[in-house]
């Protein structure tokens, strides 16, 4: 692993899948669609592995195999779904609250970078508690463009008054690398996260680790803890 930039002003973290454990009522939302339809519910595990990739993934588990239109179709429906049950049990990977408690202990500035839709986001965020929390937040339609562009990251480190070259990404899918490192920040992957059905090793991250505990310690020390 790369060594860790001297000085860090910021830690920017990619929100659904790295800070939420967000799958649990994405996919109660499917579940009531496919209740809606009549239509046979998919298995959890696959459902949680594409949460990163947002709702039209996760409606692909169930109506995919009808094509893209019809996903398209329920977009809306699934996210007014979604909006009702979001944050009944979405919450915080384990030892993720401790690690931000550090940051903010250590004085450094964390953010959000997500591609989920501002509405959702900002409402997620209120109903967990932690709102105002972070020092910026930067959500899907912030911008015209989300990651794998890099320019939402640019965005949040400005909004939050980080200098890039002194701040990590920290995320759970190959876009949150690409984006991070096109930005100049140093790249942390998580083990812990949805993933995407990939290896987070292969993904050229500057570091990967695997639970937030884990991450914490290696921040507290500046290197790879054994
Ligand atoms: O909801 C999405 O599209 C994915 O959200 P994330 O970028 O926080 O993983
Ligand atoms: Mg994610």
């Amino acid at each position: 692993m790369k060594p860790l930039p001297n000085i860090i002003e910021g830690v920017l973290f990619d929100l659904d899948g790295t800070l939420l454990d967000s799958a649990p009522d994405l996919y109660a939302a499917l579940e009531r669609q496919c209740g809606e339809e009549g239509t046979p519910v998919p298995p959890y595990a696959p459902v949680r592995e594409v949460v990163s990739r947002g709702a039209r993934a996760v409606l692909r588990c169930a109506f995919g195999d009808q094509g893209e239109p019809a996903v398209e179709a329920r977009v809306e429906r699934y996210l007014a779904l979604y909006e009702e049950v979001m944050g009944q049990a979405t919450r915080p990977f384990d030892g993720i609250e401790p690690m931000l408690a550090q940051l903010e202990t250590a004085g450094v500035r964390w953010a959000i970078v997500t591609n989920k839709a501002g509405f959702l986001t900002d409402e997620l965020l209120k109903r967990i508690g932690w709102e105002g929390r972070a020092a910026a937040v930067v959500s899907g339609d912030t911008l015209p463009v989300k990651k794998p562009d890099p320019a939402p990251v640019r965005l949040a480190c400005e909004r939050a008054g980080v200098d890039p070259a002194r701040s990590l990404f920290v995320g759970d899918d190959r876009r949150d690398v690409m984006a991070g490192a096109a930005a100049g920040l140093y790249t942390v992957a998580v083990a812990w996260g949805y993933l995407d059905g990939g290896n987070p090793h292969e993904w050229n991250a500057d570091a990967v680790l695997d639970t937030p505990h884990q991450f914490a310690q290696w921040l507290r020390h500046g290197q790879a803890v054994a």
